[in-house]
């Protein structure tokens, strides 16, 4: 199969600028500017994807590969007016909490279906991916919206790493370096991330919500209105917890009965589903388990809603420092290790706001028959 389009510059704002797309008809490999940096391009029967493969250095920005790579991102995730059931998409990542990334800046409605989506992030039959994230014009005032559909189809508030990879995706599309910061429409609330010149994404996440009834959980509150290391019977054992939303719900906890949580106490596959699916969260749950490394360096995996688990959650990774404020296991500014990387986390006490800086990168861009 072979797709060869050029994407109307209607599509996007007039700041996006309209280029050929061609994808192979077979598969090769395009040595770009760099040596030892390459575009590999392959065909299924079903998908035609590009992939930027970056050796030399996996930390680099994009923009230190190639500028055609970049320009070509310009006119990916969108559906050619004459083409309608191919999807041009971004992939990206961030801590190996993947994503794909779909230019939906034409319309407010998204481009992919909740049943699409299972399908596109399927592994071994899709593209795979824990979600897919919609681009969108701004609403009350924003600069852009951001909407999200987990891997099962269901539609989350917020998600911490998928805004650093939006992020990334508007900087890429406009060629912005560094330094810029945009306001974004989510369901969350009003969120800002921030390209730091260091490439990574600083993203002020708003304030945690505690209040037991708007997380929600109908674990009675025991401090003030929260629910604050609080005993949750899970199949029969006995879990601590503490109840945090930031936009979407988290359960934390760091210990199991009366002792603190050790690494080989659980298997998060096992007990994860049991939290989500628990009756005293009646929107389910995302579920962090926590190590406390010291006050200022916590480790946590994670279980998350409609997407089981993965290697990162952003707004877990907030959650986290919140609930290790509020049980004064930590301080409230953290590094926090999960298994794709570390997040810094602060939860500021000036204004109540979470702070999260971390990591966001291109994996491949490519275009899908839907
Ligand atoms: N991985 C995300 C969270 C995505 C949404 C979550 N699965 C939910 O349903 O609330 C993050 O980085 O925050």
């Amino acid at each position: 199969m072979s797709i060869s389009t050029i994407v109307s510059s209607s599509l996007t704002s007039s700041k996006f600028r309209s280029l050929p797309v061609t994808s192979p008809s077979s598969s090769h490999l395009t040595y770009l500017s760099k040596p030892s940096s390459f575009t590999l391009h392959f065909n299924t029967p079903k998908f035609t994807i590009t992939s930027l493969l970056r050796n030399s250095n996996p930390q680099s920005p994009l923009s230190a590969i190639s500028t055609t790579a970049q320009q070509n991102l310009a006119h990916t995730s969108s559906l050619h007016p004459t083409e309608t059931k191919t999807l041009h998409f971004v992939k990206y990542q961030g801590l190996g909490n993947d994503f794909i990334m779909v230019n939906n800046l034409d319309s407010m409605e998204p481009k992919v279906s909740p049943e699409q989506a299972v399908k596109l992030c399927d592994r071994n039959f899709g593209i795979g991916g824990d979600g897919v994230i919609f681009a969108m014009p701004g609403r009350n005032g924003t600069d852009y919206t951001m909407r999200i559909f987990n891997s099962d189809g269901s539609e989350p508030e917020m998600c911490g790493n998928g805004v650093r990879c939006f992020a990334k995706f508007i900087a890429d599309l406009n060629s912005l370096n560094g330094g810029q910061s945009f306001t974004v429409h989510t369901g969350a609330g009003l969120i800002i991330p921030e390209i730091q010149p260091d490439g990574k994404v600083k993203v002020d996440m708003g304030e945690p919500v505690l209040k037991a009834s708007e997380i929600p959980t109908k674990i009675p509150p025991n401090k003030d209105q929260s629910v604050v290391n609080a005993k949750l019977d899970v199949d029969g054992v006995d879990w601590y917890v503490t109840c945090v939303s930031m936009g979407n719900p988290h359960c934390v906890t760091f210990s199991l009965g009366d002792r603190n949580l050790g690494p080989d106490d659980f298997n998060v596959a096992d007990i994860g589903p049991k939290f989500e699916h628990h009756s005293l969260f009646p929107a389910r749950t995302n579920t962090e388990f926590v190590q406390v490394l010291s006050r200022t360096h916590l480790k946590m995996l994670v279980w998350e809603r409609g997407a089981g688990a993965t290697l990162a959650c952003g707004t877990g990774a907030c959650a986290v420092v919140v609930a290790a404020v509020l049980e004064g296991r930590s301080e409230r500014n953290c590094t926090v290790d999960l298994p794709g990387g570390p997040l810094e986390i602060e939860w500021r006490k000036e204004d109540n706001h979470v702070y999260m800086t971390g990591p966001a990168e291109v994996v491949f861009y490519g275009s899908v028959q839907l």
